[in-house]
C-alpha cells in the first residue's frame, strides 16, 4: 500500500517563476492496484511519480510505502521496493553491455553491497527462460550488446529486469511514448502481464487514452496539481473510451 497524505510540491518557491506542481494530494494506492494517471501537460503527473520514487521530496505532507514512512527517504533507499521505467528506452539499460550483463547488473541492484552474482550457467538459463516469455526471440541473443536492440525490445527487457528482483512497486512514466504503435502494444501487454504475474502495485502515466482505457484497475485524472477524477473497480470497467476523451474536452 502506498499512502500519500496532503502532499505539496512547489518549485522555485518565493521566486517569480514559482509553480505549484502538486497541490495537496491525498491518495491511497492499494497492493496490486494498477493505477493509470492521465492529465494534460504540466498537470503534475511526473512530479507525483517522482515524489513516490523519492527523486524529489515534498515540501509538505507525508508518503508511506507498506506502512513505513518514506517522506524524506532518497530514491536509492527506496529502490528495494520501487522499480521505474522511463519514456526513453535508452535510460534503463547500459548500451555497451550485453543483455546478460544488463540482467546481472539489475539483479545486483537490490542485493547487499559486496554480494557478487556470477554469470554462471544457472543464471544464464534463468535469464534465457525469463526472456523467452516475452516471445520476441531475444533469448538467443543474450550475448549481444543492449545498444543493438530496437527501442521496443529494450523497453520490454527493461520491464523484465525491473521485476526480476524483489521490487513490489512498478512506476511507468510514459514507457511507450518513444515507440512505434506495434512496439508500444507489445510493451504495454508485457507490462500488464508482468504486473499481474508478479502481483505488483503499478502506476502508469500515459497520454495514450486507448491504453488508459484498456489497462489498469483504477484511473485518475490530474489538473493543476490536483486529482479531479478518480474511478476504480467497476466504475473504471464501465468507463467508455469516449468518456475519457470528454475528460479532456
Ligand atoms: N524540477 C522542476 N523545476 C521547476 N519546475 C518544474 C520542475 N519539474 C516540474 N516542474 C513544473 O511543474 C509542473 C508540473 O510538471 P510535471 O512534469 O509534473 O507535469 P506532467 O503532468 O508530468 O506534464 P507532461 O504531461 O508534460 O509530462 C510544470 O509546470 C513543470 O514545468
Amino acid at each position: 500500500m502506498i499512502t500519500i497524505s496532503n502532499v505539496h510540491k512547489i518549485f522555485n518557491k518565493g521566486k517569480a517563476n514559482q509553480i505549484t506542481a502538486v497541490n495537496g494530494i491525498s491518495l491511497d494506492i492499494a497492493d496490486e492496484e494498477f493505477l493509470v494517471i492521465v492529465g494534460s501537460n504540466g498537470s503534475g503527473k511526473t512530479t507525483l511519480l517522482n515524489l513516490i520514487a523519492g527523486t524529489i521530496l515534498p515540501g509538505e505532507g507525508t508518503i508511506s510505502i507498506n506502512g513505513r514512512e518514506v517522506t524524506t527517504l532518497p530514491d536509492y533507499k527506496r529502490s528495494e521496493w520501487i522499480a521505474r521505467v522511463f519514456q526513453n528506452p535508452l535510460s534503463g539499460t547500459a548500451p555497451d553491455l550485453s543483455i546478460l550483463d544488463n540482467f546481472r547488473l539489475a539483479a545486483l541492484r537490490t542485493r547487499p553491497k559486496g554480494l557478487a552474482i556470477g554469470v554462471n550457467d544457472a543464471f544464464k538459463k534463468q535469464v534465457r527462460e525469463k526472456i523467452a516469455t516475452l516471445g520476441m526471440g531475444l533469448e538467443d541473443k543474450i550475448e549481444q550488446p543492449m545498444g543493438t536492440l530496437s527501442g521496443g525490445q529494450r523497453q520490454a527487457l527493461t520491464l523484465l529486469m525491473s521485476v526480476m528482483d524483489s521490487c513490489k512497486v512498478l512506476l511507468l512514466d510514459e514507457p511507450t511514448a518513444a515507440l512505434d504503435p506495434r512496439s508500444a502494444d507489445v510493451v504495454m501487454r508485457t507490462a500488464d502481464s508482468l504486473i499481474r504475474d508478479f502481483k505488483l502495485t503499478a502506476v502508469l502515466i500515459t497520454h495514450n487514452l486507448k491504453d488508459a482505457f484498456t489497462y489498469g484497475t483504477r484511473i485518475i485524472q490530474m489538473s493543476e496539481g490536483l486529482i479531479i477524477n478518480d474511478l476504480n473497480g467497476e466504475k473504471k470497467a464501465l468507463l467508455k473510451q469516449n468518456d475519457l476523451f470528454d475528460w479532456f474536452a
